[in-house]
């Protein structure tokens, strides 16, 4: 199979079959592959929300519009729906609702509706004439020559084998070993698709899962680019300048998830044991000293996180000096004393306070906890990471909320002022990196507001 990567070449990989190594040297915030879908199925709570098609979400006082047939699947405008009539649609709208209100429908918990519903598509998609002849089906089209290229992802057990269908009335059902095969690549291929960080979506998007194999410390991350009348498109973008022959890597999963939980989900979902710079490191560090259970202890380690941070990773501070990089992954020549701080739980609790305290205040006091997390997420993720921008974007406007909300009597304004605009610095390197995505307004629109403001 040739694929036609300007970026990218696909080089033997001793384990994962290949592996994807940059062409050129490749800029941060370059984009390095567009991979369009093959096919896509939003989740649950999003059917009515945005268009069936192409995912727009309706613009104020315009609503989507009903397929009349099912009553099931909505549309932004007639070219959206006649396309996804064309695709698959026409050949389910009738057996909809009954396969929708059938027990093993029902039974399904939601993301295995979407997933179902992806694989009835991809079926309908690929063998549209139900001739079930897959070296015919590839030969018809690159995207669904790509998908059969794909590596099947570990034993499907019997129960996933037999998702339900929603099959076309009146047509040959799709053999079992075909939808098996087809099936079996979903799980270590398919994409969760986002919108600024929120998923909405599941995708097949063959030639971004045909290239690019996974890293915790990824030099590349997917974003989603939403068109009117189109299919969604997957870009790939750069994190960091990646020399020419590196290994171009994506995050199959949340880099900041605990290690074991990385290691289980990499191993069930997709086959394999992450080896990666973060895994080995935390494979060396395990089992991790317990958090102290003394509040004043886990502040003094707090504290030690973000002087690390601050010297060698990322500026906390506006008053802060740069940090002197040691070249390395943040977390190679982390003190020993703070690894109690990667231990499960810790982070999401830390997260949870500082979404609590942002919320409702008082903004001041949210600010030293969400400085504490920035610290944990520059250690955990690599440079420019999308929840670094977004987070950094949230500091911001809990500094600016702290000037107008908290102002009072000898409160230090100007303290506030200059954190604000810090942060927003940083949200606006780390976003601006990532680029546009998703759906209209967003993180770069309030990055613009808050600067109006500050200004
Ligand atoms: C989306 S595909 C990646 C493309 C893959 N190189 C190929 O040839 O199709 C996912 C599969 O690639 C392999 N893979 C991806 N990243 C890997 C890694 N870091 N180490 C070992 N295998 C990996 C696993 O077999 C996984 O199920």
């Amino acid at each position: 199979m040739e694929y036609a990567l300007d970026n990218v070449h696909l080089a033997p990989h001793p384990i994962a079959r290949t592996q994807a190594t940059a062409a050129r040297l490749l800029r941060a915030g370059a984009i390095v592959l567009a991979a369009p879908a093959l096919t896509t199925a939003l989740i649950p709570s999003q059917k009515g929300e945005r268009c069936d098609h192409c995912h727009r979400a309706p613009a104020e006082g315009r609503r989507l519009s009903k397929c009349t047939g099912c009553a099931a699947f909505w549309y932004c405008g007639t070219a959206c729906q006649t396309k996804q009539w064309h695709a698959h649609h026409r050949r389910i709208c009738r057996r909809y609702n009954s396969y929708a209100a059938s027990p093993e429908w029902q039974a399904m918990p939601p993301e295995q509706r979407t997933d179902a519903l992806l694989l009835s598509q991809l079926l309908l998609e690929a063998f549209p004439k139900d001739e079930f002849d897959i070296a015919g089906a590839a030969r018809r089209s690159d995207a669904v020559a790509h998908f059969f290229d794909l590596r099947k992802g570990p034993v499907v057990p019997d129960s996933a084998a037999r998702i339900p269908l929603c099959r076309p009335s009146g047509a040959a059902a799709a053999p079992q070993d075909i939808v098996e095969d087809v099936f079996a690549r979903f799980g270590n291929n398919n994409f969760v698709v986002q919108s600024h960080l929120n998923a909405y979506a599941h995708g097949v998007f063959p030639l971004a899962s045909r290239v690019f194999n996974h890293s915790c410390v990824p030099n590349c991350v997917p974003k989603y680019i939403i068109t009117p009348t189109e299919l969604v498109t997957m870009e790939i973008v750069a994190l960091r300048d990646v020399d020419p022959g590196e290994e171009l890597t994506l995050p199959y999963l949340d880099p900041a998830l605990p290690f074991d939980i990385r290691q289980r989900a990499l191993q069930e979902s997709y086959g394999f044991a992450c080896n990666c710079a973060l895994c080995t490191f935390q494979r060396a560090a395990s089992p991790l000293p317990p958090l102290p259970a003394a509040p004043a202890q886990l502040a003094a380690l707090e504290t030690r996180l973000c002087q690390y941070v601050s010297a060698h990773v990322l500026q906390l501070d506006p008053s802060a000096p740069p940090p002197v990089s040691t070249g390395a992954d943040a977390f190679s020549s982390l003190p020993r004393a703070v690894l109690p701080l990667l231990g499960a739980g810790y982070l999401p609790a830390l997260s949870e306070r500082f979404s609590q305290a942002s919320h409702e205040g008082p903004y001041d006091q949210a600010l030293p906890i969400g400085r504490v997390l920035l610290a944990l997420y520059a250690v955990l993720y690599p440079p420019n990471y999308p929840q670094i921008g977004l987070h950094a974007l949230e500091l911001a406007k809990t500094a600016w909320n702290a000037t107008v909300a908290d102002a009072r009597p000898g409160a230090d304004m100007q303290r506030l002022e200059d954190a604000a605009r810090h942060y927003l610095a940083l949200a606006a390197r780390v976003l601006g990196t990532y680029g546009p995505e998703g759906d209209a307004g967003g993180p770069l629109e309030e990055l613009r507001a808050l600067r109006e403001l500050l200004a």
